[in-house]
């Protein structure tokens, strides 16, 4: 039996961070893994490989479409799947190999298999079981079902984003369940790579909570791209025979019924948080009603000594808000003062164009009570966006009418989600349009569309 300041469960980009962080705080910090790799659901199963697909067929689809309109001529390239998968493992691979120098580095011990706190302070793996001050409940999320709809990555006809990575080829046609992230990023790969792609979503709008101009925009450029969307329908069930799956649905407006057919059905209604196994019901931990665990302004759970972040606690289920709350929780392990601004976590969709956002959209902000004033600046009126054939989105301010502070940012455009930082740092230091409007920006660079939607939140923007 070891005995350490702090273990934390789950090697996520919350559990991990937490644990860093920890050291180099002076803790002697152990980190407890299932998986055979480092890095959770991001690194394996998430953020990174569907960046290296996204990434890819990115490149596909531009040698297919936009080579020769720039004097780029020769065979269109074509797709080896085996090399492509080959690839994405390689991406994930050197990540979580990362993370294994950095606990190296750092001097936390990795304690390999699934946990379960007996008690607090005890933590079992195993045979084993390991004594710690503190406990840090990082032990992210998973798929959630969908009443009908049977998940089989296995057989790659109906799979959810973990079966979607490692498709045996690319399918002629796919239905995906829900216009989320995960539905329009994965759908995005395989349209680009030329299979028919059918989303439905149950809403009338999609990617729920963001700008209503960014939803009608996005969906309106992914429909040219060649995606098709049935909306205001309920997913019934699907069921997979013959390697093929059939899918039936509600429309919503009439409640007629409709079925369909496809190669591959993507399930992507949503995750949930993942806490089996860790026995915090004979511990009395409170959960919320969505299965969360309840945690206080400290990240603390009602057990003394029991913390929790990331996926598994309520908010967004993004990595970069696990890795904050996973400083945060460390250092308030270490007797600092840990800190996460909720009111300034960006959010990013890796399509192409990118989609980002952070604050308040327009209808929030309106809910506020606030007088507001919204100023949008189209990519068209940007020299460098133009150059990428990438003007179709614009970047849109909401700002405080009377103090001129700016509330959020919604953008569609090409490196959105490289931008969107700016007004992230101004946010923080609780900046005017103005501020942003008179900072120089650099020529020719699509950064300068933020700016000028700054500049048309006062006297107006230039380039229109
Ligand atoms: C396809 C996909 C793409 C995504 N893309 C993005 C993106 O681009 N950007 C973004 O911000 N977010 C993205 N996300 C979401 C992101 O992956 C999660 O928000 C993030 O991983 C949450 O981090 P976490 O540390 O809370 O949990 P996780 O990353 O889920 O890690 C939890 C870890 O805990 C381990 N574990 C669980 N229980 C135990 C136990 N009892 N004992 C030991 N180990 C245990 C699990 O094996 C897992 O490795 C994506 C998700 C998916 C599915
Ligand atoms: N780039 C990123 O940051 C990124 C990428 C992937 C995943 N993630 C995270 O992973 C989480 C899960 O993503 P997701 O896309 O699965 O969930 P989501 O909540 O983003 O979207 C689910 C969609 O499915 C729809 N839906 C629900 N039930 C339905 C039904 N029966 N029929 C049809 N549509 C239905 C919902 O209305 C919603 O539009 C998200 O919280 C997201 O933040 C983030």
């Amino acid at each position: 039996m070891s005995s350490y300041d702090l273990i934390v469960i789950g090697a996520g980009p919350g559990g991990y961070v937490c644990a860093i962080r920890a050291a180099q705080l002076g803790l002697k910090v152990a980190c407890v893994e299932g998986r055979e790799t480092l890095g959770g659901t991001c690194l394996n199963v998430g953020c990174i490989p569907s960046k290296a697909l996204l990434h890819a067929s990115h490149m596909y689809h531009e040698a297919a479409h936009n080579f020769t309109r720039m004097g780029l001529m020769g065979d269109r390239p074509s797709i080896d799947w085996t090399v492509m998968q080959g690839y994405k493992a390689e991406t994930v691979e050197t990540n979580t190999k990362g993370i294994e120098f950095l606990f190296k580095k750092n001097k936390i011990d990795w304690i390999k298999g699934w946990a379960e706190i007996t008690a607090p302070g005890k933590v079992k793996v195993g045979d084993d079981t390991h004594e710690a001050k503190n406990i840090v409940i990082a032990t992210g999320s998973e798929p959630a079902p969908l009443k009908g709809v049977e998940v089989d990555n296995a057989s790659g006809v109906i799979v959810d984003s973990t079966g979607a990575l490692t498709l045996p080829g690319v399918p002629e046609s796919m239905v995906v369940i829900g216009a989320g992230v995960i539905g329009l990023e994965l759908g995005s790969v395989y349209a680009r790579l030329g299979t028919k792609v059918t989303v439905i979503e149950y809403l009338d709008a999609i990617t729920p909570g963001m700008d209503a101009e960014v939803q009608k925009q996005f969906q309106k450029i992914l429909k040219k791209q060649g995606m098709e969307f049935v909306m205001g329908a309920a997913v019934q069930s699907a069921t997979a025979k013959r390697g093929k799956a059939t899918l039936s649905y509600k429309l919503r407006k009439d409640d007629s019924e409709k079925e369909m057919s496809a190669d591959v059905v993507l399930l992507a209604t949503g995750r949930r948080p993942y806490v089996e196994g860790l026995g915090l019901d004979k511990l009395g931990v409170e959960m919320t009603e969505r299965g969360q665990v309840k945690i206080d302004d400290h990240w603390q759970t009602n057990v003394k000594g029991i913390y929790a972040i990331g996926d598994a606690v309520p908010g967004l289920m993004l990595a970069h808000k696990a890795e904050d709350e996973g400083m945060a929780a460390a250092e308030v392990i270490a007797g600092k003062s840990g800190h996460v601004n909720y009111n300034v976590i960006p959010g990013v969709i890796y399509t192409s164009p990118e989609v980002a956002n952070v604050g308040l959209t327009e209808a929030a902000a309106k809910e506020t009570g606030r007088k507001i004033k919204t100023a949008k600046f189209p990519f068209m009126g940007n020299a460098r966006a133009k150059a990428m054939f990438q003007g179709d989105g614009f970047v849109k301010m909401v700002v405080d009418a009377d103090t001129d502070r700016v509330l959020g940012c919604h953008i569609i455009g090409p490196n959105a989600g490289e931008m969107i930082h700016e007004v992230c740092v101004a946010m923080e230091f609780g900046a005017s349009a103005e501020d942003i409007a008179l900072t120089c920006h650099a020529h020719p660079t699509t950064s300068e569309a933020v700016r000028e939607a700054a500049l048309a939140c006062g006297d107006g923007a230039i380039h229109v």
